[in-house]
Parts: C-alpha cells; structure tokens; sequence
C-alpha cells in the first residue's frame, strides 16, 4: 500500500520525460541566493545563465561571484595560486548574465528562480516561463516557505516542478532540501536529486510542508530569540554570545538574522501567520516589523539589528 501511495504521489507524468540530467542552468534571481547557486553550479562545470532586472545587479552578481571565489582558492590553491586564477576564470566563463529570461531559458535543462519571496511575483514569473521554455526543462523554486505546489500551480508542467533550497552562504553550506510536490514526476526528483550531489551537497527529501525540515525549526527560534529580547530578557550580544557559546551555533540569532535579510525572514514568519494565526510559534514581532518598514533589511542594507559599515 505505501509502495503504491509513493507511486501516485511521483507517477504523475503528463510529458513521458525521462531523468533529465543536468547541465544547462538558468538562474532567475542574482542576489545573495542566485549568485551563490551560479558559483557553485558553474564550478562543477555547468553552463550557467544567471538573469536579473537589470545589468548593474549582474554587474554587482559576478563581482559576489568573484570575491566569493577569491575566499575558495585561498583555500583550495593555498600553494598553486596560478592554478587558483585559472580555476576562477574557468569557472567565470561558465556563466553568462541576461535581463531578458525568454533567451536565457532556451535550451536550459532547469530553471531555478531565487527571486523575492513572494507568491504572486512568483506564480508571474513561471506563469511566463512556462509558455518561453523548451519542454524538457525542470522548474525548480528556491523558496525559504512557499508550497511548491502554490508555485508550480501557475503552470502546466506540474510533473517538472519541484523544489531545491540551499542555504547561505552557498558555496559553504553543505545542505539541499529537495522537495517533491504530490505531482512532481519520480524522474523529476531523481534529476534534481543527483543535480544537488553533483554540486558537492547533501540532499535531503522533504515534503512539501511549510518550512521544510530546517526552516520549520529554525525560523521560529529567531523569532522566538527577537521576543525573548524584546521582553527585556537579554540583550542581543548576550542572546547571540550564548547560542554561539552555550549550543556551538556559528553565528547567534541576531548575527544570523542579518546576514539572512530580515525582509525574507518577516515574509516567511508572516506567511505562516496568515495560514494559521492561533499557533504562538509564529507570533508577530514589533522591532522586526518596525526594522523592515525602516528599510533595516540586515546586512545587504548596512543595518538591521546592527550596523555595517
Ligand atoms: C532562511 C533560508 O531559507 C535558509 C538559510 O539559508 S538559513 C541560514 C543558514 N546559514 C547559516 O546558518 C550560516 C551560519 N554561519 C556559518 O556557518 C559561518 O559563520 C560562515 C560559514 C557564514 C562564516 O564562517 P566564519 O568562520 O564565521 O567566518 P569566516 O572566517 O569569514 O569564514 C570561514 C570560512 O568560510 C569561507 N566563506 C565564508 N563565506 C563565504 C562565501 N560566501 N564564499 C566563499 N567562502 C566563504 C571563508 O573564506 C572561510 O574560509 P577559511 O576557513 O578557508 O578561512
Ligand atoms: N537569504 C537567505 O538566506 C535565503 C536562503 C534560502 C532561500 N532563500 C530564498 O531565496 C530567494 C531569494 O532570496 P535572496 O536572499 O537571494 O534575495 P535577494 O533580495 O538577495 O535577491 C533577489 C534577487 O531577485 C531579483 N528579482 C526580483 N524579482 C525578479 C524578477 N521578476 N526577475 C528577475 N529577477 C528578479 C532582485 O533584483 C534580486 O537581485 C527567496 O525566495 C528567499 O526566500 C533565501
């Protein structure tokens, strides 16, 4: 019976389209998320296009992209820094920008959007890919929260959709969480799958709930961690000295609150509110709402709980 359940839930396919194996990539989004995916996806030898809104933030991209690499070859070349510069620029030539997504998604075997996380945005964006991309193509979201199912509804390939979230920093964080809806096909998993273990990671299946494994657990204890300071509980540094200290975290709550953009984290917490809004573990925040709405988005901004500059 259960093998049968696993059957319906990947055996939906409306194309008959094999195990796509991966090796032109579209990246919708070239952020802190769209940039590090390109990186590492261009570093194991993928043909990258990565797309944005307008040519100075591929400009700004494909700098993160290079100082990002600098930091890999410090390490990886500690003695060859010759070979270090040849890997950056082979790895540069690996990725092409665009401001124009109908050319970018021709001949691309997946489409992986990290644009802003928000559905309608969202559903917009595929709802045109869908139509401007050859048949074969995976779709994939990055979303922190967002169904994949309320995502990929916008098209009509709900077999070749699923979901992939890395974590920040991309080339650092060894982790994928790999999300199949109830219609994404088997091949379709399998293609994305392999894809993350092709770029160095650790996949992990999830289902499609809200958050995932990581996000469920762990936004909840940063908003938890802003409330505890907001009752006057502690002060920040204390709050992140003691996760980092007491439990071995790399960064402390408000630390990594920052580096994540704590317009994405709001969305997130927001998001779940809204679909259930008598669960305490996604109670509001009144200094987060108030930074958000101050524009004190973290450290892409200079300030959010500290200042950066
Ligand atoms: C909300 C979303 O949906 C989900 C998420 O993404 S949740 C966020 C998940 N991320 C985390 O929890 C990050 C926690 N923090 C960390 O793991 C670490 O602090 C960190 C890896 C970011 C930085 O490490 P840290 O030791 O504090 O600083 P630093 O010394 O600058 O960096 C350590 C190494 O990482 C490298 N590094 C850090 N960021 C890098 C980047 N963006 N690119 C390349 N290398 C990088 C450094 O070069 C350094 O290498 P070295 O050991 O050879 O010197
Ligand atoms: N920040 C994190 O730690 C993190 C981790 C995992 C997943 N995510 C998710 O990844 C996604 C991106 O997050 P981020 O932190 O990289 O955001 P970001 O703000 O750094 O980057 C988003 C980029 O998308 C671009 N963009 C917006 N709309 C677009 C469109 N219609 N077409 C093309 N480009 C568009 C923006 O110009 C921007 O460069 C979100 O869904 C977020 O929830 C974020």
């Amino acid at each position: 019976m259960a093998f049968f359940a696993h059957q319906i839930r990947r055996g939906f396919s409306s194309s008959a389209v094999r195990n796509v194996v991966i090796k032109q990539v579209t990246i919708i989004g070239g952020g802190q998320m769209g940039a590090g995916i390109a990186q590492v996806a261009a570093s194991t030898g993928h043909s990258v296009t990565l797309v944005d809104t307008s040519d100075d933030i591929l400009k700004k991209s494909i700098k993160t992209i290079e100082g990002s690499l600098k930091r890999v070859v410090k390490k990886k070349f500690a003695d060859k820094p010759e070979a270090g510069e040849e890997f950056i620029q082979k790895v540069l030539k690996n990725v092409s920008t665009s401001t124009d997504v109908g050319s970018a998604v021709q001949g691309s075997d997946l489409v992986l959007e990290a644009i802003v996380e928000n559905l309608k945005i969202k559903q917009d964006l595929f709802s045109r890919l869908d139509k401007l991309a050859p048949a074969h193509t995976i779709f994939a979201s990055n979303t922190s929260s967002l169904p994949i199912s309320d995502i990929s509804s916008a098209t009509n390939r709900l077999d070749r959709f699923g979901g992939l979230h890395f974590f920040n920093p991309v080339p650092m964080m060894k982790l994928v969480e790999v999300i199949g809806t109830s219609t994404t096909s088997q091949e379709t998993f399998d293609s994305l799958l392999n894809f993350s273990k092709v770029l160095g990671k650790t996949p992990v299946s999830c289902k499609d709930t809200p958050g995932f494994i990581v996000n469920r657990l762990f936004v909840p204890y940063l908003y938890e961690a802003i409330r505890l300071y907001e009752r006057g509980h502690g002060s920040k540094e204390d709050i992140d000295i003691a996760m980092k200290l007491g439990v071995g975290y790399p960064m402390g709550p408000f630390e990594l609150s920052d580096y994540i953009g704590l317009d994405t984290i709001k969305f997130i917490m927001d998001g779940w509110r809204e679909m259930d809004p008598d669960n305490t573990l996604f109670a509001p925040s009144e200094l987060m709402d108030k930074l958000v709405a101050e524009g004190k988005l973290g450290k892409k901004t200079g300030e959010g709980f500290y200042k950066y500059k």
